[in-house]
């Protein structure tokens, strides 16, 4: 089936409708046309189609989804904070067929096996290594124990690598007390760092879920009963009582000349999968949600759920810049100061274009001196929650081949960045409507940092990625824009170098250095774009919006299957969680409408 910017008038109603087309949507969908020919699926994407689009499909263009033009993403805007200045954060989230796996920066990274185990019946790691093993082909090595290798996702190293940086990361990662582990994403191994894996194919083409399980199915000729709305909002879901019957949508203005609200049943179930942003968003419309919230955007009550947008989280990220002597085949730095020929790139497939400039990840915990050197708040909280979880991480970085942002300004020349992100943060934000109206701004608070720990784990974070760079060979000194101003005398001011440090000695922060990097992190701490847990899985007293079935709680035909649900963190980047997300809901869902097995 062909994908729509308008339905046909004559369908009116479908079996099934999934609100939102990105990375679990696109999932869900295919499996569910698969499993029942007689069942017609219909999925409706607020933004644009996606085949073969170059920025799409080759992995070095992602930067071009962070752009704020760019028409694939959605970028939600945040409202002051208090804690962080009174800044007001933009948080970009997948806008496209395809979601977030068709922008991201596609590194492959799983949940660690306690984080699963903390979901509710049905979602344990046991339960889910067969959905993480179902979504993959995997590339990589340790081939044999949790992954998968006959999956649509095609999990590898791409077709291209920085070998000199990364080798070097690594021998320094190494010196800090972080080994090498072949397979970090093995959901047990932790505490050191992989030569990353990504959501790249071998032949050098992103794996998106649209491009992997949707376009197929809707070219092979044998999925009529898939179909597709591009460039339209959904509203708002219909009830009849408190059963949902349908959804009302309209033409997206930002793609299409304005047009009329329409409507269109859905006989079985509706399906929400806006992303951890987009579907409370589509819940509070629809009269599902905290009775107050509700009131104050004039929407009346079909369920009252408190937990509807209440628990936001994101991993806090703060990236660092670094001198380097590298080439510039070794970094993306000419890529983003508009130096390389793109179309050229494209006309030759360059194998550049197969590289997502990150080449190293790592899932870090301290030592028990560095917990101490933190203070005693922080080692309270470390000894409940961590020092005996041996599987949880503090920290994950990744190294990025280039400088993390906007080059405009800096001097042209080759740098590297260490990425920082904590990935079980304490702080919680919301985002909820202020009115049904689509363009009118939303209540969306982060909540980073509002928990002062979440702060120091920032502080640990800065001191030891500054001790890896500093033993890189390659290594030419603070890119200091990019750190937090040290004064001349101290022993952490910036410097440039000629050449690579020589005997390492660790710095010595003073009580000051300190105040000043908590400063510097608050004030330039930012998203990850690793939105979730804005309609969690627990019970209804705890917050929670769904059970374990994925069912909304208060109604009936409508469930929840994206970012949203996790119940709690993870210790990785979130797409593969978002992928076996999709996988697993897709068999609750057929299951429940009694289709059988998906194959
Ligand atoms: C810039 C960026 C970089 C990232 N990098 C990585 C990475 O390197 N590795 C990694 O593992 N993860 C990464 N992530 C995170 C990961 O991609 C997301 O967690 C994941 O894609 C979320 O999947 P989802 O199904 O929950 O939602 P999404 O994929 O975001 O899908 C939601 C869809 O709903 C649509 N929608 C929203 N509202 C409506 C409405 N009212 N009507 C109709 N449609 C609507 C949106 O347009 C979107 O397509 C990144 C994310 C971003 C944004």
């Amino acid at each position: 089936m062909a994908v729509y910017t308008e339905l046909p008038q004559s369908l009116t109603e479908v079996d099934v409708i999934i609100v939102g087309g990105g990375t679990a949507a696109c999932i869900i969908a295919s499996r569910l046309s698969d499993a029942d020919a007689e069942l017609t699926v219909l999925v409706i994407e607020s933004g644009p189609d996606n085949l073969n689009d170059p920025a799409v499909v080759h992995p070095l263009l992602f930067l071009s989804h962070l752009l704020p033009t760019s028409k694939r993403t959605i970028f939600y805007q945040g409202t002051a904070e208090a804690q962080l200045g009174g800044r007001k954060l933009v948080v970009p989230s997948g806008g496209s067929l395809g979601g977030g796996s068709s922008i991201n920066l596609m590194m492959y990274s799983r949940a660690q096996r306690s984080d699963w185990n903390d979901w509710g019946p049905g979602w344990s790691a046991e339960e889910m290594i067969p959905y993480l093993k179902k979504l993959e082909t995997y590339h990589g090595p340790n081939s044999g124990s949790t992954h998968g290798l006959e999956g649509p996702t095609l999990i590898s190293g791409g077709t291209y690598r920085a070998h000199r940086s990364e080798n070097d990361f690594i021998q320094a990662a190494n010196k800090v007390g972080y080994p090498e582990i072949e397979d970090l994403q093995d959901l047990d191994s932790n505490n050191g760092v992989q030569r990353a894996l990504r959501f790249i194919g071998p032949d050098g083409k992103r794996q998106d879920t649209a491009h992997r399980y949707l376009h197929p199915r809707l070219q092979d000729g044998k999925h009529p009963n898939l179909m597709v709305l591009v460039e339209s909002q959904v509203l708002r879901i219909l009830f009849q009582g408190t059963k949902a019957s349908g959804i009302e949508y309209q033409p997206n203005p930002a793609f299409q000349s304005s047009g009329t609200k329409k409507r269109i049943a859905a006989k079985k179930m509706v399906i929400v999968s806006a992303g951890a942003l987009g579907t409370p968003l589509v819940l509070e419309k629809s009269g599902v949600g905290d009775p107050e919230v509700l009131k104050r955007a004039s929407v009346p009550v079909v369920a009252e759920v408190p937990g509807v947008g209440k628990e936001y989280q994101d991993h806090h990220l703060l990236a660092y810049p670094y001198h380097t002597s590298l080439d510039a085949d070794e970094t993306v730095d000419a890529l983003t100061g508009g130096r390389l020929d793109i179309p050229e790139l494209i006309a030759t497939n360059a194998s550049i274009l197969g590289w997502n400039a990150q080449d190293v990840g790592a899932k870090i915990r301290p030592t028990d001196a560095e917990v101490d050197a933190l203070g005693p708040d922080f080692k309270a909280t470390w000894d409940r929650d961590f020092k005996n979880n041996i599987n949880k991480p503090l920290v994950s970085m990744a190294l990025i081949s280039g400088f993390p942002g906007d080059p405009t300004g800096l001097p042209v020349g080759q740098y590297i960045s260490l990425s920082t992100f904590s990935v079980y943060p304490y702080s919680r934000g919301h985002i909820h409507i202020n009115s049904t109206n689509p363009s009118d701004a939303v209540d969306f608070q982060t909540g980073f940092f509002l928990s002062p720990i979440d702060v120091t784990k920032h502080v640990w974070a800065y001191k030891t990625q500054r001790e890896i760079m500093r033993r890189m060979a390659t290594y030419r000194g603070e890119l200091a824009v990019g750190h937090p101003p040290f004064p001349p005398e101290s022993d952490a001011v910036c410097n440039k170098t000629d050449g690579p440090l020589t005997n390492v000695q660790n710095i010595k922060y003073t009580v000051e250095d300190d105040a000043i990097i908590r400063t510097w992190l608050i004030d330039n701490v930012s998203t990850t774009w690793h939105s979730l847990g804005t309609c969690k899985m627990a019970p209804l007293a705890q917050s929670g919006v769904v059970d374990s079935n994925l069912n909304v709680y208060g109604v009936q035909g409508l469930k929840i299957a994206d970012m949203s649900i996790p119940p709690g963190n993870i210790a990785a980047n979130t797409a593969n969680t978002a992928f076996a997300i999709g996988e697993r809901a897709a068999d609750i869902f057929i299951d429940e409408l009694r289709l059988g097995k998906s194959p």
